[in-house]
């Protein structure tokens, strides 16, 4: 049995103690798994004092997380801090300089600064592996860095924030606003820290932007991600897109066209029996499109301790076992700076809007839509019952975002509307 690989863990939170309970619970199946023991050589966190539930009395203790990355003692850093700087970036820098391998789950950092961090690695012959994130568990680097490197990826997209999807399937579920139940997932202790970084679609921004990096060829570019979060999804328009037959979910896509690469996470209609409208509560669904392989459609826990730390587990194994694979699959030298594209790839819109109840309305809602070039597929008018509007749906044939624009702008120019219109891409998935 060759030598152990000894590992440096800092962030001892809700990722860094599963992980040690895993080594622990696993050390024979793991070892037999590596072909030589996986040991935890020190730790690091901010409270040495805090009652953790795991034994970590076999362990050195570092304060300082850099210090920790250049022991010589260690052989592999694993950074579980979070950040998109400060100590967990300069604690990778640290390590790979000084000769360590990195594993590390920090989505933020590497969607931020992943080009800068690969060519660090790359020029010091180190790896760095994330499996844990994007979607947690679900083995999604993998899978587009391993199992589908043959094919050309035509596009990714998917559920990658589990508390937005919590949130939306909640309000569907219970029939409640969208502010009662951000409370209630408060409550439950789902929300990060900063709760934008979930609801305002950032985190889920983050890895897509990761996944498109691998799955192009292209330098990771967060700021071209167009981002919405789910803030002004309304009850409504889940209880009006469920009578048209969709469910509303925070979906991100990523593709290349002619005019550049397309990257957003945005609220989205998608058809209620279709897998991604199938993804209920915290869960998280990947889907990639290979020119071979077909579309590949992965589910699972998309955070929590056991499911995010078996993806750590998985490159800390890959590592043991000697595979080195470049960071975002292919050297950093060769990841081209993608030309950023607006979303311009026609799509279905569902449109809601409420109209006062008198002749004609109907009638030039239509007549701005023709004027925009948008064909209307379904248009379904309700009952006024109490509301002061006319609540009237219309789900378009394909067209443009540029189009959608354009009728929303001048809708409210008709003088028949008692509210803002409201417009979601209907994404064909
Ligand atoms: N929790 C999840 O389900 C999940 C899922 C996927 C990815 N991630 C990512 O994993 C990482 C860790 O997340 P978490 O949920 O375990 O966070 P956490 O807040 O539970 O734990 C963070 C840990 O880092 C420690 N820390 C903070 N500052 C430090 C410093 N200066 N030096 C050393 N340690 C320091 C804290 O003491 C704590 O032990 C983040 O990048 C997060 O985005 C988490
Ligand atoms: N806040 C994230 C955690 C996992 O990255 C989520 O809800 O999916
Ligand atoms: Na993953």
């Amino acid at each position: 049995m060759s030598a152990p690989l000894r590992l440096g863990i800092a962030g001892l939170g809700t990722v860094g103690i599963g992980v040690v309970k895993i080594i622990q619970k696993h050390a024979d199946l793991v070892s037999v798994r590596c072909g030589r023991p996986v040991t935890i050589t020190a730790v690091s966190a901010r409270d040495r004092t805090r009652n953790r539930d795991a034994d970590l009395s076999e362990f050195a203790w570092e304060a300082d997380a850099v210090s920790l990355a250049q022991r010589d003692d260690v052989d592999l850093f694993v950074e579980l801090i979070g950040g998109d700087a400060g100590v967990a970036k300069d604690s990778i820098e640290a390590a790979l300089r000084a000769g360590k391998d990195v594993v590390t789950a920090n989505k933020a950092l590497l969607a931020l600064h992943g080009q800068e961090l690969a060519e660090l690695a790359e020029a010091e012959g180190r790896v760095i592996r994330f499996e844990a994130a994007v979607a947690g568990g679900i083995p999604v680097i993998k899978a587009l860095t391993e199992s589908l490197a043959g094919n050309g990826i035509n596009r990714v997209m998917g559920v990658m924030n589990g508390t937005c999807n919590y949130i939306l399937t909640r309000m569907e579920s219970a029939g409640l606003p969208y502010e009662t139940v951000f409370e209630e997932a408060r409550q439950l202790g789902y929300l990060e820290a900063d709760p934008t970084l979930d609801v305002g679609g950032i985190d889920a921004g983050h890895k897509l932007a990761i996944l498109a990096a691998i799955a192009f060829g292209t330098r990771v570019n967060f700021d071209a991600v167009e981002i919405e979060g789910i803030v002004r999804v309304s009850i409504d328009d889940i209880h009006r897109a469920e009578d048209m037959g969709y469910r509303i979910k925070l979906l991100g896509v990523a593709q290349m066209t002619a005019r550049g690469l397309e990257q957003r996470m945005s609220p989205c209609l998608v058809p209620a029996d279709s897998p991604l409208g199938q993804l209920n509560g915290g869960t998280n669904m990947v889907v990639i499109e290979g020119d071979s392989a077909g579309q590949i459609v992965l589910r699972g826990a998309g955070a929590g301790e056991g499911p995010t730390a078996s993806a750590v587990m998985s490159d800390v194994i890959e590592i043991a076992r000697g595979t080195r694979l470049p960071t975002f699959g292919r050297p950093a030298a060769s990841l081209a700076a993608a030309q950023p594209a607006r979303t311009a790839v026609p799509a279905a819109y569902y449109m809601r809007m409420e109209l006062q109840d008198k002749p004609g309305a109907l009638a030039k809602v239509a007549a701005v839509l023709g004027d925009s070039g948008i064909s209307i597929d379904r248009m379904r008018q309700y009952g006024h019952a109490s509301r002061d509007g006319v609540p009237v749906l219309v789900v378009t044939h394909k067209t443009t975002p540029e189009a959608i624009d354009h009728a929303i702008a001048a809708l409210p120019r008709t003088g028949v509307l008692t509210g803002d219109p409201v417009e979601l891409r209907i994404e064909e998935v």
